[in-house]
Protein backbone atom coordinates (compact mmCIF):
# COMPACT_ATOMS: atom_id res chain seq x y z
CA UNK A 1 0.00 0.00 0.00
CA UNK A 2 1.33 3.34 -1.13
CA UNK A 3 0.13 5.76 1.82
CA UNK A 4 1.56 9.81 1.00
CA UNK A 5 2.23 12.31 3.49
CA UNK A 6 1.56 16.03 2.74
CA UNK A 7 1.57 19.42 4.31
CA UNK A 8 3.29 22.37 3.97
CA UNK A 9 6.62 23.19 4.35
CA UNK A 10 7.21 23.05 8.79
CA UNK A 11 3.30 20.83 8.84
CA UNK A 12 5.08 18.09 10.72
CA UNK A 13 5.55 15.67 8.39
CA UNK A 14 9.46 15.25 8.83
CA UNK A 15 8.40 14.91 12.90
CA UNK A 16 6.02 12.25 12.39
CA UNK A 17 7.85 10.24 9.58
CA UNK A 18 10.46 9.78 12.19
CA UNK A 19 7.78 8.31 14.83
CA UNK A 20 6.40 6.11 11.45
CA UNK A 21 9.70 4.25 11.09
CA UNK A 22 9.28 2.96 14.18
CA UNK A 23 5.60 2.06 14.28
CA UNK A 24 5.98 0.00 11.05
CA UNK A 25 9.60 -1.10 10.85
CA UNK A 26 9.15 -2.82 7.54
CA UNK A 27 7.67 0.08 5.44
CA UNK A 28 9.79 1.38 3.07
CA UNK A 29 9.89 5.65 4.17
CA UNK A 30 10.46 7.73 1.28
CA UNK A 31 10.24 11.72 -0.34
CA UNK A 32 10.01 13.93 -2.83
CA UNK A 33 12.08 15.49 -4.08
CA UNK A 34 15.33 13.62 -3.22
CA UNK A 35 13.74 10.08 -3.14
CA UNK A 36 16.68 9.00 -5.36
CA UNK A 37 20.55 9.79 -6.61
CA UNK A 38 18.82 11.65 -9.39
CA UNK A 39 16.49 13.27 -6.91
CA UNK A 40 18.62 14.47 -4.75
CA UNK A 41 20.56 16.47 -7.64
CA UNK A 42 17.22 17.89 -8.91
CA UNK A 43 16.28 18.64 -5.41
CA UNK A 44 19.71 20.72 -4.81
CA UNK A 45 19.06 22.44 -7.78
CA UNK A 46 15.30 23.53 -7.01
CA UNK A 47 16.20 24.77 -3.38
CA UNK A 48 18.79 26.55 -4.60
CA UNK A 49 16.64 28.26 -6.48
CA UNK A 50 18.27 27.58 -10.47
CA UNK A 51 15.24 27.73 -12.37
CA UNK A 52 14.26 30.72 -13.42
CA UNK A 53 11.07 29.26 -14.63
CA UNK A 54 8.29 28.41 -13.00
CA UNK A 55 7.57 25.75 -15.95
CA UNK A 56 11.16 24.51 -15.44
CA UNK A 57 11.27 23.77 -11.95
CA UNK A 58 7.70 22.44 -12.26
CA UNK A 59 9.47 20.39 -14.47
CA UNK A 60 12.06 19.27 -12.34
CA UNK A 61 9.83 18.28 -10.19
CA UNK A 62 7.92 15.89 -12.11
CA UNK A 63 11.49 14.61 -13.19
CA UNK A 64 12.35 13.84 -9.57
CA UNK A 65 8.52 11.99 -9.45
CA UNK A 66 9.11 9.80 -12.67
CA UNK A 67 12.76 8.51 -11.03
CA UNK A 68 10.91 8.02 -7.79
CA UNK A 69 8.41 5.70 -9.38
CA UNK A 70 10.30 3.82 -11.33
CA UNK A 71 13.15 3.42 -8.94
CA UNK A 72 11.15 3.15 -5.24
CA UNK A 73 7.30 2.89 -5.93
CA UNK A 74 6.84 0.45 -8.17
CA UNK A 75 8.76 -2.06 -6.78
CA UNK A 76 7.81 -1.63 -3.93
CA UNK A 77 4.02 -1.93 -4.48
CA UNK A 78 3.80 -5.18 -2.22
CA UNK A 79 4.64 -3.34 0.70
CA UNK A 80 3.92 -0.46 2.61
CA UNK A 81 5.28 2.56 1.40
CA UNK A 82 5.40 5.90 3.29
CA UNK A 83 6.40 9.02 1.40
CA UNK A 84 7.01 12.18 2.65
CA UNK A 85 4.86 14.18 -0.25
CA UNK A 86 3.49 13.24 -3.55
CA UNK A 87 2.10 14.25 -6.44
CA UNK A 88 -0.01 16.23 -4.46
CA UNK A 89 2.67 18.49 -3.58
CA UNK A 90 3.18 18.58 -7.20
CA UNK A 91 -0.27 19.85 -8.16
CA UNK A 92 -0.70 22.05 -5.44
CA UNK A 93 2.83 24.17 -5.26
CA UNK A 94 2.52 24.84 -9.22
CA UNK A 95 -0.03 27.34 -8.62
CA UNK A 96 -0.23 28.74 -11.57
CA UNK A 97 -0.79 25.67 -13.54
CA UNK A 98 -4.37 24.55 -14.69
CA UNK A 99 -5.37 21.32 -11.83
CA UNK A 100 -6.85 19.11 -14.76
CA UNK A 101 -3.42 19.22 -17.04
CA UNK A 102 -1.36 18.82 -13.85
CA UNK A 103 -3.25 15.58 -13.11
CA UNK A 104 -2.72 14.43 -16.24
CA UNK A 105 1.11 15.42 -16.49
CA UNK A 106 1.41 13.66 -12.84
CA UNK A 107 -0.40 10.43 -14.50
CA UNK A 108 2.54 10.38 -16.88
CA UNK A 109 5.04 10.74 -13.96
CA UNK A 110 3.82 7.89 -11.98
CA UNK A 111 3.04 5.97 -14.61
CA UNK A 112 -0.78 6.13 -13.23
CA UNK A 113 1.19 5.16 -9.81
CA UNK A 114 -0.75 7.21 -7.75
CA UNK A 115 -1.02 6.86 -3.55
CA UNK A 116 -3.88 4.76 -2.08
CA UNK A 117 -3.84 6.95 1.37
CA UNK A 118 -3.42 10.80 1.42
CA UNK A 119 -2.71 12.13 4.82
CA UNK A 120 -2.91 15.97 5.08
CA UNK A 121 -1.20 17.90 7.72
CA UNK A 122 -2.97 21.24 8.07
CA UNK A 123 -1.53 24.40 10.08
CA UNK A 124 -3.23 27.25 10.97
CA UNK A 125 -1.55 30.93 9.67
CA UNK A 126 -0.68 31.48 13.05
CA UNK A 127 1.22 28.56 13.50
CA UNK A 128 2.92 28.42 10.07
CA UNK A 129 4.14 31.93 11.21
CA UNK A 130 5.31 30.38 14.25
CA UNK A 131 7.04 27.69 12.44
CA UNK A 132 8.72 29.72 9.56
CA UNK A 133 10.52 32.28 12.08
CA UNK A 134 11.95 29.53 13.84
CA UNK A 135 13.92 28.14 10.82
CA UNK A 136 16.17 29.15 7.89
CA UNK A 137 13.77 29.24 5.19
CA UNK A 138 14.73 27.77 1.72
CA UNK A 139 14.05 29.58 -1.56
CA UNK A 140 10.93 27.91 -1.98
CA UNK A 141 9.58 28.97 1.65
CA UNK A 142 11.24 32.43 1.30
CA UNK A 143 8.00 33.17 -1.11
CA UNK A 144 5.97 34.10 2.31
CA UNK A 145 2.68 32.84 4.57
CA UNK A 146 0.26 33.68 2.03
CA UNK A 147 2.33 31.89 -0.80
CA UNK A 148 2.36 28.69 1.46
CA UNK A 149 -1.15 29.18 2.72
CA UNK A 150 -2.19 29.38 -1.09
CA UNK A 151 -0.96 26.08 -1.70
CA UNK A 152 -2.34 24.28 1.54
CA UNK A 153 -5.78 25.52 0.29
CA UNK A 154 -4.77 23.80 -3.61
CA UNK A 155 -3.60 20.86 -1.63
CA UNK A 156 -7.07 20.89 -0.09
CA UNK A 157 -8.94 20.99 -3.07
CA UNK A 158 -7.06 18.29 -5.41
CA UNK A 159 -7.17 15.84 -2.13
CA UNK A 160 -11.30 16.52 -1.89
CA UNK A 161 -11.63 16.21 -5.75
CA UNK A 162 -9.37 13.27 -6.28
CA UNK A 163 -10.90 9.73 -5.24
CA UNK A 164 -8.43 8.88 -2.77
CA UNK A 165 -8.90 7.49 0.62
CA UNK A 166 -7.14 10.73 2.73
CA UNK A 167 -7.79 12.66 6.31
CA UNK A 168 -6.98 15.93 7.31
CA UNK A 169 -5.52 16.25 10.38
CA UNK A 170 -5.09 19.73 12.68
CA UNK A 171 -1.22 20.11 12.52
CA UNK A 172 -1.35 21.95 15.42
CA UNK A 173 -2.08 19.03 17.78
CA UNK A 174 -0.19 17.50 19.88
CA UNK A 175 2.47 15.01 18.32
CA UNK A 176 1.26 12.53 19.61
CA UNK A 177 -2.17 13.01 19.10
CA UNK A 178 -1.74 13.39 15.51
CA UNK A 179 0.74 10.28 15.44
CA UNK A 180 -2.30 8.21 17.00
CA UNK A 181 -4.93 9.33 14.01
CA UNK A 182 -1.98 8.48 11.31
CA UNK A 183 -1.41 5.46 13.03
CA UNK A 184 -4.97 4.38 13.04
CA UNK A 185 -5.84 6.12 9.42
CA UNK A 186 -2.51 3.87 7.92
CA UNK A 187 -3.79 0.98 9.50
CA UNK A 188 -7.27 0.88 8.87
CA UNK A 189 -8.54 -1.74 5.94
N1 LIG B 1 2.55 18.69 16.49
C1 LIG B 1 3.52 19.63 16.61
N2 LIG B 1 3.38 20.61 17.53
C2 LIG B 1 4.33 21.57 17.66
N3 LIG B 1 5.47 21.64 16.90
C3 LIG B 1 5.63 20.68 15.96
C4 LIG B 1 4.68 19.64 15.77
N4 LIG B 1 5.13 18.83 14.77
C5 LIG B 1 6.31 19.35 14.35
N5 LIG B 1 6.61 20.46 15.07
C6 LIG B 1 7.80 21.33 14.91
O1 LIG B 1 7.58 22.09 13.74
C7 LIG B 1 8.81 22.23 13.00
C8 LIG B 1 8.64 21.65 11.59
O2 LIG B 1 8.40 20.25 11.73
P1 LIG B 1 8.86 19.28 10.53
O3 LIG B 1 8.50 17.90 10.96
O4 LIG B 1 10.27 19.57 10.15
O5 LIG B 1 7.89 19.77 9.34
P2 LIG B 1 7.95 19.43 7.76
O6 LIG B 1 8.77 18.17 7.64
O7 LIG B 1 6.52 19.25 7.39
O8 LIG B 1 8.59 20.61 7.09
C9 LIG B 1 9.87 21.49 13.81
O9 LIG B 1 10.54 22.45 14.60
C10 LIG B 1 9.07 20.55 14.68
O10 LIG B 1 9.73 20.28 15.91
C1 LIG C 1 7.31 17.32 -4.16
C2 LIG C 1 7.26 18.81 -4.40
C3 LIG C 1 7.74 19.70 -3.44
N1 LIG C 1 7.69 21.02 -3.69
C4 LIG C 1 8.28 21.97 -2.71
C5 LIG C 1 7.83 21.79 -1.29
C6 LIG C 1 9.01 22.26 -0.49
O1 LIG C 1 8.97 23.67 -0.36
C7 LIG C 1 10.19 21.90 -1.37
C8 LIG C 1 10.81 20.59 -0.91
O2 LIG C 1 11.66 20.89 0.17
P1 LIG C 1 11.87 19.75 1.25
O3 LIG C 1 12.79 20.29 2.26
O4 LIG C 1 12.23 18.49 0.60
O5 LIG C 1 10.41 19.68 1.84
P2 LIG C 1 9.97 20.21 3.28
O6 LIG C 1 10.36 21.66 3.33
O7 LIG C 1 8.52 20.01 3.30
O8 LIG C 1 10.72 19.37 4.26
O9 LIG C 1 9.68 21.71 -2.69
C9 LIG C 1 7.20 21.53 -4.88
O10 LIG C 1 7.20 22.75 -5.09
N2 LIG C 1 6.71 20.68 -5.81
C10 LIG C 1 6.74 19.33 -5.63
O11 LIG C 1 6.32 18.57 -6.52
Amino acid sequence: MYVSIEGIDTAGKSTQLDILRNKFPDAIFTKEPGGTALGIKLRQMILNGEANSNIAEMFLFLADRAEHTKEIIIPNLDKLIISDRSFISGIAYALEENIEKLIELNKLATQNNFPNKIILLELSKDELINRLSKKKNDSIEQRGIDYLLSIQSRMKEVIKNININHIIIDASEKIEVIEKQIEDFVDAK
